[in-house]
């Protein structure tokens, strides 16, 4: 069947125009050489539906399906509340697999990667692609741990709409927070799952208090649960008054009971329904006028006369505008509410026509993703979700277009749009897909090869890995010559350090972790330098004035400012130059060699003797703020770092103690059922191996979440032990 596939993609060598909302989301790198069509690991998987023998009919009907029949969507959550476990029961409820894998046993479809299946985590997103009653899904899984934020969020700016994952004994945490306010930026509808219905705590009302409370949202209940914990059975269905109950002998949760709710049998809770789909209407009235008109009108007097497509067509919209949140539940571990969940994704969230992208562009290859494993396809149409493979200068965050010129054109109107810092035609924003924002790296250690002569394969793997991963960044330090890996924390050094192993074959060795801190000054400094140097028969002379100074509002890089007689006639190059020398010399200040940030630099007099080059004068400008910054007060900043600990009451006191020791801050404890959240700031210096720790104090029973909240200046105590201990590594870094 799959050489069938390849033999049609090789006789339509005329590849056809695109429209394509974006085409290089996930794993590009690994697709050629997984390209393979059977699949490894022992999992049982059926054929993508649609695809029968040569039938190319069939074959265009599963590449290609009506556009409003496409559902382009991202599973996203805190971590462990269970997106791979839901995606699991998607893929094989849609007859995309025929087993179910399991997180714990290592044998999931969408954490394919090796680190993922033995850590239990999701560290990559994953797409798949699937059928469920007449719709494309293409699906993509994302991480949920901190470190990985980036990847979440490359992930949502080519989504259509998400499906939020909760444990529904915890409710609103961190992570989920976090991914929230990404999804908000890009505009993202969505719905919501409480998942873990089934879990010893597990609370419905409080979980959807929690979105009301915590991610400001209007839950709109679509499900009210049939017991919770150990008695959570199924779901009635608010929208149709039914109840689904999956009491069926069958262990895979494949078969369940779908009945309406009667007088007779289920007088009680029919009229908890009729009362929570009264609410229902009453909500999506609210906020949608075309339903508010119909429920006023033909249906003021009774509800329950209200057609069921009509409320569902006013969430759907609702959804769209993101004025609310449908609002379902179930338990993915125990094969519960996952279906509903399925017809909630084709029924609320958006098609890519409904989200209002234009684009065109050609491609030379192109592959429909499934997991790990690819299937070349001739052609894609608008709103699906493709991967492509050989683009050699992309990197993720990019927006592809048809031409340089429309890039160009889309470019300026981009950038105008920026200048004018609002919003009022959309016309770039749906050129250009949104870039990501790229977190700032909070640590970093060297990293070598086995040997001098293997430098340029780590150099090369490091080069793909940070097009794949802008979160990293790798560095050479200027003293010692040695390649510095910075990252977003532990896991995620970690974790690029194994795969180099794996998929470069390089065995690298890494220095000790170390916090990225920053530098700052604390008064206003001028320093003036001169540069007088004779190369050959030039002569090269600047002479440069200028003033550092401390700004309130926090900026990562310089603010340049040119007094009035220097600004005049300066030459674009030797602006240039001065630039890149201001630049340069804020990368390394004076303490630690950290970079230097909140500061703004005036050129008050500039003197340049003609011949001199442009590199002798970002060089002069350098060596004079470096100069500036020594004289200087200077002031240490660390990254401080939202901590939010979930432990048991009994264990709190040792939770508390130790972070007082750890120079943390508490701000809040709150209490969720039987457990107590400790809500506060750590030094991130201080933070280092805690999950180690927590386990001994709590043991294993506590869990935390950790976010960068910003560089704080440190105590003059703190800064004075930091630089003694940092005083010998700095000959080293
Ligand atoms: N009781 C219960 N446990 C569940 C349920 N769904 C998932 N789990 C368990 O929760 C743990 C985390 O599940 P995952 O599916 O890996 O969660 P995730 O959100 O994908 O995790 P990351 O990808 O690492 O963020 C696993 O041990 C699952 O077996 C559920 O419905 N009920």
């Amino acid at each position: 069947m799959f050489s069938n596939l390849r033999k049609f993609g090789v006789n339509h060598k005329k590849i056809s125009i695109l429209h394509v909302n974006n085409m290089c989301c996930c794993k590009i790198k690994a697709s050629l050489k997984r390209l393979k069509p059977y699949v490894p690991l022992g999992r049982s998987y059926s054929s993508p539906p649609g695809l029968v023998g040569n039938d190319i009919k069939s074959l265009h009907s599963i590449i290609s399906p009506p556009i409003a029949k496409i559902r382009n969507i991202g599973i996203m959550a805190h971590i462990d509340a269970g997106k791979t476990t839901t995606t699991e029961r998607i893929l094989y409820y849609s007859g995309y697999t025929r087993s179910l894998g399991d997180v714990d046993d290592g044998d999931t479809v969408t954490d394919f990667m090796a680190q993922e299946r033995e850590r239990g985590i999701t560290i990559q997103s994953a797409a798949v692609t699937f059928d469920w009653k007449g719709y494309r899904v293409n699906l993509i899984d994302t991480p949920g741990h901190v470190d990985f934020t980036l990847e979440v969020e490359r992930c949502l700016r080519v989504l259509d709409g998400a499906v939020a994952v909760f444990d529904a004994s915890a409710g609103v945490e961190a992570q989920t927070l976090t991914v929230w306010r990404q999804a908000d930026k890009h505009k993202i509808p969505r719905i919501c799952f409480l998942n873990k219905m089934d879990k010893t705590g597990a609370s419905f009302k409080y979980a959807v208090e929690s979105i009301r409370e915590k991610l400001k949202a209007k839950p709109l209940l679509l499900q009210l649960p049939l017991g919770e914990g150990k008695a959570f059975k199924g779901v009635v269905d608010v929208v149709s008054k039914e109840k689904l109950l999956w009491n069926r002998p069958s262990e895979d949760g494949k078969d369940f009971e779908r009945k309406p709710l009667l007088e007779t049998s289920d007088a009680e809770l029919l009229k908890e329904t009729t009362e929570a789909r009264n609410d229902l209407i009453e909500q999506v009235a609210d906020l949608d006028d075309e339903f508010a008109d119909l429920v006023l009108g033909e249906f003021s007097e009774n509800f329950d006369l209200l057609p069921t497509e009509k409320l569902q067509a006013a969430i759907h919209r609702v959804t769209l505008a993101q004025t609310a949140v449908p609002v379902l539940c179930g338990s993915a571990l125990k094969n519960k509410g996952v279906q509903p969940l399925l017809d909630a994704i084709t029924m609320y969230l958006p098609s890519p026509e409904e989200r209002n992208y234009e684009f065109l562009e050609r491609v030379s290859r192109l592959l429909l993703p499934f997991a790990d494993q690819h299937i070349e396809i001739p052609s894609l149409t608008a709103g699906n979700i493709a991967l492509t493979v050989g683009l050699k200068h992309t990197a993720t965050g990019d927006t592809i277009a048809s031409s340089k010129s429309s890039a160009l054109a889309a470019a300026r109107r981009a950038g105008r749009e920026g200048e004018k810092q609002h919003r009022q035609n959309n016309e770039a924003e749906r050129l250009l897909l949104a870039g990501v924002e790229i977190p700032e790296p909070v640590f970093f250690c060297t990293i070598e090869p086995p040997s001098v002569a293997r430098q340029p394969d780590l150099d090369y793997a490091l080069k793909c890995l940070q097009r794949e991963d802008p979160s990293l960044k790798v560095k050479l330090d200027p003293d010692s010559g040695q390649t510095v890996l910075c990252g977003m924390g532990e896991l995620h050094i970690e974790i690029i350090h194994d795969r180099i192993k794996r998929e470069y074959g390089l065995e690298t060795y890494l220095g000790p972790l170390q916090v990225a801190y920053r530098e700052t000054i604390l008064n206003a400094v001028r320093a003036t330098d001169t540069l007088d140097r004779t190369l050959g028969d030039k002569r090269h002379l600047v002479t440069v004035e200028l003033e550092v100074k401390p700004i309130e509002t926090p900026s990562v890089t310089p603010i340049i400012k040119y007094a009035p007689s220097v600004s005049e006639d300066l030459p674009k190059v030797s602006q240039e130059a001065i630039e890149n020398g201001i630049h340069s010399a804020c990368l390394q200040g004076p303490l630690l060699g950290s970079p230097i940030q909140d500061v703004a630099i005036t050129l008050h007099s500039l003197i340049i003797h003609p011949g001199t080059s442009t590199t002798m004068i970002s060089a002069c400008v350098s060596r004079c703020i470096q100069k500036a910054l020594k004289k200087a007060d200077k002031q240490v900043l660390e990254p401080l770092m939202n901590l939010e600990v979930t432990v048991m009451g009994d264990y709190l006191s040792p939770v508390l103690a130790d972070l007082a020791q750890r120079r943390g801050t508490i701000q809040e404890i709150q209490t969720r059922q039987e457990n107590k959240i400790v809500i506060g700031f750590v030094p991130l210096a201080e933070i280092m191996g805690y999950s180690t720790v927590l386990r001994t104090l709590t043991s294993g029973s506590a869990t935390f979440a950790l976010e960068l909240c910003n560089y704080q200046a440190m105590n003059p105590q703190d800064q004075a032990t930091l630089l003694s201990r940092r005083s010998g590594l700095n000959q080293v870094l």
